[in-house]
């Protein structure tokens, strides 16, 4: 059985008299362990489907289950402690007052976990394992370089040492040497901790990089569902798919 398992999932948003159906029947499932990927154009429905699991989207059909259990409606504590999410923009996702030190402490003090001096085995040990020197505990995200707030962001979702990350174009904000060392930090972690991965990018060749698996996404609907083989040996069946995977190659033939 898969961990995750969407099956013909809809959301719809109801904003100011705009009806955006979103996602579009969307099914799929992701093996435990495994890293799959979310790709396709801007506005395809790919962040939906990650804030649709979080419980940030209006589901208005289908369902999703984790480890054969349709999630719960209110997402609870045992749901934040297996699944995590990560960002784009970690500026963003940072609070500008707080340090790393009280970002980091944050969820072990919600969830009740680790106390006094152990709190702070645990944050130190949490920015070695991002690669952060323990200098940047008592800093502020302004301080801190893109790259360096994306691990941040990173040590704090695995502070409550979750099965699952949600991981929402992780890199894509930052600079490619950057993006690539985030890359990589993600992948030896996964390695690292058996975690499952679901990760949304426009870019298919990260997807390609970071994933086993993965689903074109094309206006809300999964245009086709490939794994790594057939994407290497260009077997896809969708024309939609061909062009997204030619405009990749001729980007990567022009970069180099
Ligand atoms: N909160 C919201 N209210 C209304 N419409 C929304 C909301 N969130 C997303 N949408 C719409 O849903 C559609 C899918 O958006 P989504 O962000 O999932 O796409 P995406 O593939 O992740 O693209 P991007 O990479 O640009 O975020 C878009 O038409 C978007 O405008």
């Amino acid at each position: 059985m898969a961990l995750i398992e969407i099956d013909d999932l809809h959301v719809t948003f109801d904003a100011k008299g705009r009806h955006v159906h979103a996602v579009r029947g969307v099914s799929l499932a992701v093996a435990a362990r495994a890293s799959y990927g979310l790709v396709g154009e801007s506005g395809s429905g790919k962040s939906t489907i990650l804030r649709a699991i979080c419980g940030m989207a209006p589901v208005t059909g289908g369902e999703i289950r984790i480890d054969g259990r349709a999630i719960p409606a209110r997402r609870d504590r045992a749901f934040a402690r297996r699944v995590q999410m990560v960002f784009q923009d970690p500026y963003a996702s940072l609070h500008p007052r707080h340090t790393i030190d009280r970002t980091l402490g944050e969820p072990l003090r919600i969830h009740g976990v680790a106390r006094g001096t152990e709190r702070g085995r645990r944050i130190l040990r949490a920015l070695e394992d991002v690669g952060l020197d323990p200098a940047f505990r008592f800093r502020f995200p302004h301080q801190l370089s893109g790259g360096q707030r994306q691990r941040v962001a990173i040590a704090r979702a695995l502070m409550l040492e979750p099965e699952i990350l949600l991981l929402d174009e992780p890199t894509s904000a930052l600079d490619a040497s950057v993006q690539a060392e985030a890359l990589n930090l993600l992948s030896r972690l996964r390695a690292e901790r058996g975690l499952t991965f679901l990760m949304v990018s426009h870019d298919l060749a990260v997807i390609d990089h970071m994933c086993d698996r993965l689903t074109v996404m094309k206006e809300g609907r999964a245009v086709e569902a490939l794994d790594h083989a057939q994407l290497a040996r260009h077997d896809m069946k969708a024309d939609y798919t061909r062009e997204l995977f030619a405009a990749t190659t001729e980007r990567i033939a022009a970069a180099e």
